[in-house]
């Protein structure tokens, strides 16, 4: 079994399927709301049949009027009166219902999101372009993008409701011309359709364009690229590929607006014509006694009226389908399953160490176009003992612990604990039992204690347990220096105008002030039955690489732990010494046995003590 490449990606053409999408959003909104739905929808209808009361109240009025009946006059006018006030509050009454629908929908939409990214186990989906491209799409459906959907149903609904109405109306005066307003919206619908797909099309053909402008455009803002950015220069030659990009975007966007302005125009001109044969005929037909005077204006704000609904259509499916695309990005991210095979059979019990962790014959590479990365590695790592893994850059010593961690399962091969396989218990339920401080650990923009309590976040408020981790890596001291000690926050991303001169605002630490920080939260998790330290003291002063080691020896001593270290002086005290070389293991026992063996381990040490001696000597 392979490392999932693909991160279980469907194809290139999946986010389709607009109607079935906007039913989702629908059933979203009722789970989001269902009384401000309903609410929604008894508004919908009211103002739906706003337009065609008020062609109907003016009809009256008018026939009213020019048969001299005040009854007649007074009752439309009456009624009339009625429907403006209810145009007047009911737009209102509209924008707050669709805020906050659009609100809870939003909490909905985050939730599952979180919850599906967070829910997939391993690594791979991370590592690929094509997920990460859906993943930020699926988060841009977000934060009320999906407005135009959610009104668009409801306005759609009242559109069709006028237009309905309407278009009975105008039958009853000319059935023709009834036909005639419907058959020259068609052309207008499967226009401005086309339009969408076009540009719906020219975003997707565009989107490697987007994210080139972004990342570019991210390097000039970016604090970690500000160093080399500034030292050599580079602001004039990313500026001009965010401009470059931006440029290739706006030249697609142009040429879309002026085929849609054309198209546009052309269309308006139909309808003008449609309403132009249209008085055409009621002229005559009101100068010979067929049509009275409010059949005339009934006729006018009928036609009007149906043309104005259809363009409201037309546009709001237009509106919704953009937002539609973006849905479906979510909708795909959050029904993926998880990237980790789940168990074939029972899901077993993970019993606390006893015996060790075996590795039989582990082949991995990341993916099926990659070369190995492990070559058959059998390694055991026995209960309580200290085992350090060494060798060059890129030999696969991090990737050995991504798969102890069952960030991927082995192509080949499996891991077991105890006797039971890895793949056979739940991943966090293996992860509980270990204490890791990975190579590229995170620095968190919040507080020394929050930093530190990361490592089990149960002991967020338990400053005695954060106290004594922060002590055994070394970092207590430096973190009660910090202007509000353990509450002291580790950026300044937060930083105000109103901080101004206000040291306490927040700190940024050092290199290795951060890495002793992450050994602490590594060390939070005390009495794990594992311990992984990868490159625990790279960052450290001479001085602190020493003290942290003594402690880490002192700490290790009875526990199974797994340490990586290109020092080698660090490792010498491990009770088993495994070295790795492209992806195999090469070399195994202790120090002595290895320097006795006088391989690539007692090579590799000879010359870095060397190194120092001759630095001791100068
Ligand atoms: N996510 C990844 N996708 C593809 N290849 C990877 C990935 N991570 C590591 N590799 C490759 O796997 C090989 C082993 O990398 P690994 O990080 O395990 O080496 P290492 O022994 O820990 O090296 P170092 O001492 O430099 O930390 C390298 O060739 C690297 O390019």
């Amino acid at each position: 079994m392979s490392a999932a490449p693909a991160g279980g990606v469907p194809g290139e053409g999946s986010p389709r399927r607009p109607l079935r999408h906007a039913v989702a959003v629908g059933l979203l909104s009722w789970r989001a709301g269902p009384g401000l739905v309903a609410c929604q929808l008894a508004v919908t209808v009211v103002a739906g049949l706003l337009p065609t009361g008020s062609v109907w109240g003016t009809k009256i009025l008018v026939d009213g009027l020019t048969a001299g009946d005040p009854d007649q006059a007074f009752q439309a006018a009456g009624v009339l009166a009625l429907l403006g006030l209810a145009a007047g509050v009911l737009p209102h009454l509209t924008r707050y219902l669709r805020a906050e629908l659009d609100r809870r929908l939003d909490r909905l939409l985050q939730d599952e999101l979180y919850a599906s990214v967070t829910g997939f186990q391993g690594l791979s989906r991370f590592e690929n372009p094509a997920f990460l491209d859906r993943l930020r799409m699926a988060a841009e459906a977000t934060g009320g993008a999906l407005t135009p959907v959610t009104s668009g149903l409801f306005d759609a609904a009242r559109n069709v409701i006028t237009l309905v109405s309407l278009l009975a109306s105008l039958t009853v005066l000319s059935p023709v011309m009834a036909g005639l307003v419907t058959a020259a919206a068609v052309p207008a619908l499967i226009a401005r359709m086309a339009m969408v797909r076009r540009r719906v099309g020219m975003l997707a053909g565009l989107s490697a364009t987007a994210r080139r402008q972004i990342l570019y455009s991210s390097l000039i803002t970016d604090v970690r690229a500000a160093k080399e950015v500034r030292l050599f220069g580079l602001g004039g030659f990313l500026k001009s590929r965010v401009l470059g990009e931006l440029a290739t975007l706006q030249a697609g966007e142009r040429r879309l607006d002026r085929r849609e302005s054309l198209t546009q125009s052309l269309l308006a001109l139909l309808s003008a014509a449609v309403a132009g044969a249209g008085l055409l005929w009621v002229v005559p037909a009101a100068l010979s006694g067929a049509l009275t005077l409010g059949d005339v204006t009934a006729f006018a704000a009928a036609v009007a009226g149906t043309q104005a609904a259809l363009v409201g259509l037309v546009e709001t499916v237009a509106g919704a389908h953009h937002a539609l695309l973006l849905f479906s990005y979510h909708a795909e991210v959050t029904s993926l399953p998880d990237d980790l095979p789940a168990p074939h059979g029972e899901t077993a019990v993970l019993p606390a160490l006893r015996h060790g962790i075996e590795l039989r014959d582990v082949w991995f590479r990341y993916d099926d176009d990659h070369p190995w990365v492990l070559r058959g590695v059998d390694l055991t790592i026995p209960h309580g003992a200290s085992v350090a893994l060494v060798g060059l850059n890129g030999a696969g010593k991090s990737t050995l612990i991504k798969l102890l961690c069952r960030f991927y399962d082995p192509s080949r091969g499996s891991i077991h604990w105890d006797g039971v396989d890895i793949r056979d218990v739940p991943p966090g339920e293996l992860r509980r039992r270990m204490g890791v401080l990975f190579q590229d650990y995170m620095c968190y923009d919040l507080t020394a204690a929050e930093n530190i309590a990361m490592g089990e976040i149960e002991a967020l408020h338990d400053r005695s347990r954060i106290a004594s981790a922060a002590r055994l890596a070394g970092v207590h001291d430096i973190v009660r220096a910090l202007p509000r000690g353990y509450d002291t926050l580790l950026s300044r991303i937060f930083f105000g105008p109103e901080d101004e001169g206000d040291p306490q605002a927040g700190v940024v630490l050092s290199g290795g002030q951060w890495q002793r920080l992450a050994l602490a939260r590594a060390l939070l998790r005390e009495g794990r039955d594992l311990l992984i330290l990868d490159e625990p003291s790279a960052g450290l002063d001479a001085r602190a690489e020493h003290e942290i080691h003594t402690r880490l020896v002192e700490l290790r001593a009875g526990r199974t732990s797994l340490l990586v270290s290109h020092r080698l002086g660090t490792v010498r005290a491990a009770d088993l010494i495994v070295v790795v070389q492209d992806g195999e293991v090469v070399e195994r026992g202790t120090h002595d046995d290895l320097m006795a063996a006088g391989g690539g381990y007692a090579e590799l040490f000879d010359l870095q003590a060397r190194d120092y001696l001759a630095e001791a000597e100068t």
